[in-house]
């Protein structure tokens, strides 16, 4: 009902504010008309371009007259009159000015780039507000080029809401709900003693080893792909595509991302070397998808593939009768690009690579390495309880982990924090909406600031001191603060959630049963310091290049 009326309200509102709109167009034609004849022709063109700008000013201003009739937009830094908050718009760390934001304007702040609206939510109670209770209006993605134009529009993560999205986000359930994610725990833990055994060897590469972990996990899951700890063909493959998308920062990209309307420009035109190069891009992403999809087919002529979710997707489909080979393909896709290795410092500043679940899963995992160095007490703990409830004489189980609660008190605090994605991914809104008396636009760009709600001192109190116990209650239980926030808002929430929490779950216990992690030592045999905050600067957060040892616990 309340919604009901809401929406009542933003239709009204949207209705009278078009219906202005034009009368206020159709004045200023009416007005230049006149005109028109003798300025343009007795004019030079430096007087045309500005009379042109004159009449956009007029109009803005005139429109910031007519907005005080209209709800306000949620408060924000003041916007300039053309470019709005360019210049106030973070390219570092973007949430920590967001969460500085929050504590100056409120749960709610409002900012605008060249007319884009962009909203940053930064509390739980209002997330749920928008995101879950609202998510017939909070749950598009906003409109990236540069994204359709290169051939990733078929990636579920920037899909508009709509039946196609739909159709993937279904797939993707029907395979990694909690139920069917149980199915692969086998794997996971059988790539993760690799990962130990890795670890034995070559300790000082576990940042490389953890990376083959999780593209081994999620390539032999969704394509029955044993991926090779080198040189891996279709690694290099999707490495490709993957370098495409981190050298698309050259500024026709921009450009064509700020006024899509370039899109339209044919290929041979000076400045349009953009359409060229997502062509070429296109063509990766094409082969990216359909060289693993082709490699489950043929193991299934030959008899040898019926456990992958391609595999099982293309028998439910053909089951039907129908032919859902383009949405397979593109759903798996999401989890080939995930094998890709290039992931370079430099790739990480990219908004595409919040696409990548292996990124994400690695990002936590050195998070945890990173904490472990930096907190051998916690360290010590968690390995007091493992050693208690699971032994020495045998690696910890999934069946273990309700028994292990420090150990699930310590999986949340590594998530919180350290959120891998600070700023989720951005939602869209697909109609006007008002919020506490505050307008929110369609089309407005909305950051749930995860960052924020990590650093919130009521419930989180010291937010940035690494406690696990945080999560006991007084009399010593675990409890129920089980919602991770790292994995986003509603019904975008991320829909691998069970399964990534099963791969870092299983990496952590196993390696805290079997090493031990500190800091490194130098050549005088003193302790290297390790910075808590050196993390990249970009979307996702990354630890950045650290020194630690890990040794085998005796
Ligand atoms: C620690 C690991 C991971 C983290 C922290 C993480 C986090 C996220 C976040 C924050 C979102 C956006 C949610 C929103 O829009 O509100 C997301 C979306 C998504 N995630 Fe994950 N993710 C992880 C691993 C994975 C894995 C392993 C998979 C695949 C098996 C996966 C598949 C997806 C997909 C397909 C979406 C897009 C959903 C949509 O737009 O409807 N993620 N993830």
């Amino acid at each position: 009902m309340l919604t009901q009326t809401f929406g009542y309200a933003q239709r009204e509102h949207g209705a009278f504010r078009s219906v202005h709109c034009r009368h206020l167009v159709q004045l200023f034609i009416c007005l230049l008309s006149p005109l028109k004849q003798s300025l343009f022709t007795h004019m030079d063109y430096r007087g045309s371009l500005a009379l042109i700008a004159f009449v956009i000013v007029l109009l803005k201003f005139i429109e910031k007259l007519f907005s005080k009739r209209r709800l306000p937009f949620p408060p924000g830094p003041s916007p300039q009159l053309l470019s709005g908050n360019i210049r106030d718009l973070p390219t570092k760390q973007p949430w920590l000015t967001y969460t500085e934001w929050g504590r100056c304007y409120g749960d709610l702040v409002h900012a605008t780039a060249f007319g884009q609206h962009i909203v940053i939510v930064n509390s739980v109670k209002t997330a749920v507000e928008l995101f879950e209770k609202r998510s017939h209006t909070y749950s598009d993605r906003p409109v990236i080029t540069m994204i359709d134009l290169m051939g990733w529009e078929s990636n579920i993560a920037f899909m508009h809401v709509g039946n196609r999205w739909r159709q993937q986000r279904r797939m993707f359930q029907q395979h990694f709900r909690p139920d069917a994610s149980r199915n692969y725990r086998p794997t996971q833990m059988n790539k993760v003693h690799q990962l130990l055994q890795g670890l034995l060897s070559s300790p000082q590469d576990f940042r490389e080893l953890i990376k083959t972990l999780a593209a081994a996990i999620i390539m032999s899951t969704v394509y029955g792909y044993e991926v090779k700890p080198s040189n891996d063909r279709f690694v290099s493959l999707s490495e490709s595509a993957v370098q495409k998308v981190g050298e698309s920062v050259f500024p026709g990209a921009v450009a064509v991302n700020a006024f899509p309307i370039l899109k339209y420009l044919p290929s041979w035109m000076p400045g349009a070397g953009f359409q060229r190069f997502a062509a070429e891009s296109r063509q990766l992403v094409q082969e990216m998808r359909e060289v693993p999809y082709n490699f489950v087919k043929q193991n299934m002529r030959d008899g040898v593939d019926s456990k992958s979710m391609v595999a099982k997707l293309l028998e439910a489909s053909q089951a039907r009768g129908r032919s859902d080979e383009d949405a397979i393909q593109a759903a798996a896709a999401v989890a080939y690009a995930a094998g890709a290795d290039t992931v370079s410092p430099f790739n990480f500043q990219n908004i595409f690579f919040q696409l990548f679940p292996e990124i994400q899963t690695v990002s936590a995992l050195a998070s945890f390495f990173l904490a472990m160095a930096l907190h051998p007490g916690i360290q010590k703990k968690a390995q007091h309880e493992i050693d208690t409830v699971v032994g020495t004489h045998r690696l910890p189980e999934f069946e273990d982990r309700p028994s292990l609660p420090f150990v699930e008190a310590l999986y949340r605090e590594v998530m919180r924090w350290k959120p891998v994605l600070p700023l989720g991914l951005a939602h869209g809104t697909s109609a006007h909406d008002v919020y506490n008396g505050y307008f929110i636009p369609k089309g407005a760009t909305v950051l749930g600031n995860i960052w924020a709600m990590t650093r919130d001192e009521s419930f989180y109190p010291e937010p940035e001191c690494f406690n696990p116990d945080r999560f006991f209650t007084a009399d010593g239980r675990l409890n129920n603060d089980d919602t991770i926030l790292a994995f986003g808002f509603g019904r975008r929430i991320c829909v691998g959630r069970h399964y990534a929490d099963a791969t870092v779950w299983a990496t952590m216990v196993s390696v805290l049963a079997t090493f031990h992690i500190a800091k490194a030592k130098d050549s005088a045999g003193n302790e290297i310091d390790i910075d808590p905050n050196n993390y990249s600067d970009g979307f996702i957060s990354h630890p950045l290049s650290f020194a630690c040892s890990i040794n085998p616990s005796v």
